[in-house]
C-alpha cells in the first residue's frame, strides 16, 4: 500500500508516492483554469483512480476552509489523510512567527526538507513557487524568519497586465541577458534578473546576519531557470518539499 507525498500551491500540484521507505520522483500538475481548491479535488480523484492508495500527506496554501473539504473527499474515498500545518515546538524547530498559524505550512515543510536533506546544518531555503520565500534557519532548529516576494510568472503577469503590452503573451524566461533587442525578451529577462538580484541581495544579507556559516538551498518551480544565474553559492533540490513529506511520514510510522 501506497502513501501519497502532496504539495498544493498556488499554481500546481506536486505530488509523489512513497511505499516501503522510497519516493518516487515528484511529478507537478497544473490547475489550468480551474481554481486551485477545485483543481487539487480533481487531480486527487485522478490519483487515486490510478493507484492503490492507503494514505495522504499533504500540505496545502489553500485557506483553512480547504482542509474541512480534503478530509470530507478522503472520508468519502475511505483513505486516511494527514494535513501538515505549521505548529510550535515539534520536529525540534522554534518558529519565528509567534502565532504558527499565520506561517505557511508549505515553508514549514521547507525547514522540515531542510533537516532532511542537510541535517543539522544552518541554511537559508528559497522557495521559488507561485511567491518566492526564503527562510533561514539555524543549526540548533531556531527558525528566524524570513520573506516573501512575487515569483517569476507573478512578475511578468504585473508587468504584462499593467502595461501596454496587455496584449502580449508569455514572456521568455529562457537565456535571460542584460542586452535585449525586443520587447518580450526584454521583459523576461528583466522579470529573472530582477528575481536573482533580490535573492542574491537577501541571501547575502541573511548570511551577513546570521552567526554562522548558512548553506543556500533553492527549490521550487522556478529553481532551474535561476539557478544558472543566481551568483550565490547554493545546492539546486527542486523537489526539495518532497523530502519534508516523507520526514513527516518517517516521523508519523515512528508514533505508530
Ligand atoms: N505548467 C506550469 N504551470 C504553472 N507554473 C509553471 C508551469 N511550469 C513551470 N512553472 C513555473 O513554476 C512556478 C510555480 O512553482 P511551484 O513550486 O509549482 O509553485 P506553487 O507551489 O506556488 O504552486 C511558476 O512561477 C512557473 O514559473
Ligand atoms: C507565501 C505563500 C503564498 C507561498 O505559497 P506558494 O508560492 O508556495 O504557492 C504561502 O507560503 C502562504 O500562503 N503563506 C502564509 C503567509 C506566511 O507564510 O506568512
Ligand atoms: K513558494
Amino acid at each position: 500500500m501506497t502513501t501519497l507525498l502532496i504539495d498544493a500551491g498556488n499554481s500546481r500540484l506536486k505530488w509523489a508516492s512513497f511505499s516501503k521507505g522510497q519516493r518516487s520522483p515528484q511529478q507537478a500538475w497544473p490547475y489550468g483554469e480551474h481554481l486551485p481548491q477545485t483543481g487539487v479535488l480533481l487531480h486527487l480523484q485522478t490519483l487515486l483512480a490510478q493507484q492503490s492508495v492507503e494514505r495522504i500527506i499533504l500540505v496545502h496554501v489553500l485557506g483553512a476552509a480547504f482542509t474541512e473539504a480534503l478530509e470530507a473527499f478522503c472520508a468519502q474515498q475511505a483513505v486516511g489523510l494527514s494535513v501538515v500545518q505549521a505548529q510550535a515546538g515539534v520536529y525540534g524547530l522554534e518558529l519565528a512567527y509567534p502565532n504558527p498559524a499565520q506561517f505557511g505550512a508549505d515553508r514549514f515543510v521547507g525547514l522540515l526538507a531542510v533537516r532532511k536533506l542537510l541535517g543539522s546544518q544552518a541554511a537559508i531555503l528559497i522557495d521559488c513557487g507561485t511567491a518566492v520565500t526564503v527562510d533561514a534557519l539555524q543549526a540548533d532548529g531556531k527558525h528566524l524568519g524570513g520573506v516573501i516576494l512575487p515569483g517569476l510568472q507573478l512578475l511578468s503577469d504585473a508587468l504584462i497586465h499593467r502595461t501596454q503590452a496587455a496584449h502580449m503573451s508569455a514572456t521568455p524566461f529562457e537565456q535571460a541577458k542584460v542586452f535585449n533587442n525586443n520587447t518580450l525578451q526584454s521583459m523576461g529577462s528583466g522579470c529573472l534578473l530582477s528575481l536573482v538580484g533580490a535573492l542574491e541581495g537577501i541571501g547575502t544579507r541573511m548570511q551577513e546576519q546570521m552567526t554562522e556559516p548558512a548553506q543556500i538551498l533553492l527549490c521550487g518551480g522556478d529553481t532551474e531557470l535561476l539557478t544558472n544565474h543566481l551568483r550565490l553559492a547554493h545546492l539546486a533540490y527542486p523537489e526539495a518539499l518532497m523530502e519534508g513529506l516523507v520526514y513527516v511520514a518517517e516521523q508519523e510510522a515512528c508514533k505508530l
